[in-house]
């Protein structure tokens, strides 16, 4: 059991929205303290302002104007100096110093051109963009908005420009404005555009092949500027939200990105039947998705309901009719909508509500075998709706199983090893109960602390009724249960060591060592089996997380950890044509193991097997080695992307009866709906990737993975390789390191 290791999750966090309002072409007469102010009046939070006035863009269009004129007289370009801009005067500026900064985004000039394929264009905008970072971080402004490369420039030029931004101002946070396909659908602005005034001979023309543009174009855009900066967590996406969403692949990319605001320009808004704004059905399901984020971003409604602003002096009593008419009239249509979207979001499902705080959150998997877990810790584990029902579901099933079998009349011999606090106690005394068939109860316990607990249980609960038996050890130095004096066999031994990998607890070494005590004609083992899967996934935020962490042995661990924002990157649909995560088999364990298996592991203890002496393939005797596993899985990926790293879930069988009837558990997105849905006791698991690989369409990927032991400890082993098809060859074109956990291994 995984999704934990701290103590309770967080209580619910109220959903707070932060909107504010952006304008194209906004001017602050009174100053943007005072807009703000008027914004705030009726409603917003927030409020987008430019750093400069349009007399400064005339200024400096009429600079590079004359430049150009200078040029065409010149004998020699290299004659003319390159014009310089002036530092700012207070008509370039309505931007102060100003305690409530804080709640403006500046926007940067969206008429410079900072991947100008004109270097004249390109040096002066950048001369621009950079006055504007510095005065805007000696006013206090902690965001700042900063239109996007336009398309056909020089996005690594552009990148360039911004990462000396982000080293200029320490405290600045860059937001990127994109579409998410296309071009932007919010206006462009007045005045004169740097563009256009760029020279002919240095406008390149697009190359045939770009022109195919496809609806990942301005996601590159993205990509090639975060890996520029190195995903320096003050760059962020001002994600422009179009009338049409695109494909669901393209909303789940955007989402797995760090956008900082979300941007509802007015023609992404319908009118309802009485002819207020809305949002389509769609829009409103993927902001409820951001807004379900650990960070949620901001909401800019763009070019939506002018902040008018107040008037000095009051205005003159209204006219009854002209007061109902004020009253008839809002002024704030489209961000009381938003509001009413805020009061009406539907509920979280209960994961969500557990893992509530959790979401992105690398925690190290528990390792119950080698540490005690606090009774908290079992507490919150024990709030599951689904994994308990379901273990009393398969008990009863192995009940009336073996009891057809061994004879109704015989109390059937059940052991809880790894009790805990005694939960699956109860279940399978509940089992019995409902069945009909009659046990005798054993409950094994090594964490001395949970040995009280469940002492005491056994008195006080009446459904215990004093009639467990109480044992504490480590489950492999048991003997079995005494009965009368002899040791007998169980005949159902009931365990809950998974990990969110199925195996990365140690339940086969545990179950192995305690299988001496199954009755070896009938004894059933619940869990019988569990598998592991994986997945290869794209998960800026934890790549990010990882990055800003120091060492290195970061990489080398896998993660417990609830994903949220990340983005699958090996698809498959389902029958409605649904795209769904291609998760994929690494292997399985089942219980209870062969014995000639086990007799050759013991055999090769201390290294005395004939023909096995030579030790185990990674060290020690290889006593454990039945118990490593490895795979290697292939994966399609339809849509370029960034692979950070494999997600793992697990699936387990707790019993097939012989009537056919299966109880399973399972994390693995694909079947956990139809297995057991709601439950929450385990998180996913993260193996990283200490270098991203960039995958084109239609890669190849292929995840080479062992479970390793040594007989002392059990670790992992990834490696992850990428290829394409050339000419009908098959040709890699990436390959990451060999990720090991050998030093992080968990203990047996
Ligand atoms: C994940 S908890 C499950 C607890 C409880 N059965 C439940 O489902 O809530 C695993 C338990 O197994 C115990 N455990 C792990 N390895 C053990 C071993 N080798 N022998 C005895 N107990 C063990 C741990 O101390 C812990 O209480």
């Amino acid at each position: 059991m995984d999704s934990s290791t701290t103590t309770f999750p967080p209580s619910e966090l109220l959903e707070l929205w932060f909107i504010g309002q952006h304008e194209t072409s906004r001017a602050t007469p009174n100053g943007p303290s005072q807009t703000l102010r008027d914004a705030q009046d009726v409603g917003y939070d927030m409020l987008t302002t430019p750093i400069t006035t349009a007399s400064f863009q005339a200024r400096v269009a009429t600079q590079v104007e004359e430049h150009l004129q200078k040029l065409s007289s010149a004998t020699s370009p290299d004659a003319v100096p390159v014009p310089l801009i002036s530092p700012f005067s207070p008509k370039d500026t309505e931007l102060t110093p100003n305690d409530s900064n804080s709640a403006l985004v500046a926007v940067s000039s969206p008429w410079i051109d900072l991947g100008s394929t004109d270097p004249l264009i390109a040096n002066v905008s950048l001369q621009v963009f950079n006055l504007e970072i510095a005065y805007a971080a000696f006013c206090g402004i902690q965001h700042v908005m900063l239109h996007g490369p336009l398309p056909g420039s020089n996005t690594v030029l552009y990148a360039r420009a911004v990462s000396e931004a982000l080293g200029m101002g320490p405290y600045i946070q860059l937001h990127i404005l994109l579409p998410m396909v296309g071009e932007l659908e919010q206006e462009s602005g007045d005045g004169t555009h740097l563009a256009e005034l760029a020279r002919e001979q240095d406008v390149s023309l697009p190359e045939e092949d770009d022109l195919s543009e496809d609806d990942f174009s301005s996601w590159d855009t993205w990509d090639t500027l975060r890996t520029v900066c190195d995903y320096d967590s003050r760059l962020s996406i001002a994600l422009e939200i179009p009338r049409q969403l695109p494909n669901k692949q393209v909303q789940s990319r955007w989402y797995s990105e760090p956008v900082r605001s979300m941007i509802f320009p007015h023609t992404s808004f319908l009118r309802n039947a009485k002819g207020f704004p809305v949002l389509h059905k769609s829009h409103q399901q993927y902001l409820t998705q951001f807004m379900r984020l650990r960070q949620t971003p901001w909401i800019l409604l763009a070019d939506v309901d002018p902040i008018v602003p107040r008037t000095e002096s009051p205005a003159p009593e209204p006219t009854p009719a002209e007061a109902a008419n004020l009253v008839q009239k809002d002024p704030v249509p489209h961000l009381r909508y938003l509001r009413h979207l805020q009061q009406t979001q539907p509920p979280r499902a209960p994961i969500e509500r557990f893992g509530q705080g959790y979401q992105d959150y690398m925690q190290s998997p528990l390792q119950p075998l080698s540490d005690n877990l606090e009774s908290i810790t079992y507490e919150v584990f024990e709030k599951d709706p689904i994994k308990y029902d379901w273990y009393e579901r398969a008990v009863a099933l192995a009940l009336k199983d073996l009891s057809a079998k061994v004879g109704g009349k015989r109390e059937i011999i059940v052991a809880v090893v790894g009790a805990g606090r005694g939960p699956l106690v109860s279940k399978a005394l509940l089992a019995s109960r409902s069945s009909g068939v009659k046990v005798k109860c054993w409950a094994v316990e090594k964490n001395q602390n949970a040995y009280v607990h469940l002492q005491r249980r056994n008195v006080t609960d009446r459904l215990w009724d004093n009639k467990v038996t109480i044992v504490k050890t480590d489950m492999r130095a048991w003997k079995g249960p005494v009965v009368d004096g002899n040791v007998e066999k169980v005949d159902i031994l009931v365990s809950e060591l998974l990990g969110s990998f199925a195996d990365n607890e140690l339940s086969p070494e545990c179950l192995d060592g305690v299988q001496h005590v199954l009755n070896p004609e009938h004894g059933v083992n619940i869990p019988q089996s569990y598998s592991a899967h994986m997945t290869p996934i794209s998960t800026p935020r934890l790549y990010h997380d990882l990055l800003s962490r120091g060492g290195t042995e970061k990489w080398e661990i896998p993660y417990v950890v609830m994903f949220q924002q990340f983005d699958f990157l090996s698809l498959q649909h389902d029958k409605d044509e649904n795209p769904l995560a291609d998760v994929q088999d690494a292997w399985v364990f089942s219980h209870p193991a062969p014995t000639v298996i086990l007799d050759q592991a013991e055999a090769r203890r201390g290294g005395s097997a004939e023909n096995g002496g030579a030790g185990g393939a990674v060290g020690g005797d290889g006593s454990n080695e039945h118990n490593s596993r490895s795979c290697k899985v292939k994966f399609t990926i339809q849509n370029h992307g960034v692979c950070h790293g494999l997600a793992g879930y697990f699936e387990s069988v707790l019993y097939a009866s012989e009537s056919g009837e299966k109880v399973e558990l399972s994390t693995n997105p694909v079947t956990m709906e139809a297995k057991s849905c709601d439950m929450i006791s385990w998180f996913p698991i993260f193996f990283p990737l200490k270098t991203p690989i960039h995958l084109p369409d239609n890669a190849e990927l292929e995840v080479s993975m062992w479970r390793q032991t040594d007989d002392r400890k059990v670790w992992y082993e990834w490696v992850v390789e990428a290829f394409v098809r050339l000419n009908g060859r098959k040709q890699r074109v990436a390959m990451s390191e060999l990720h090991s956990s050998r030093k992080n291994g968990c203990l047996m």
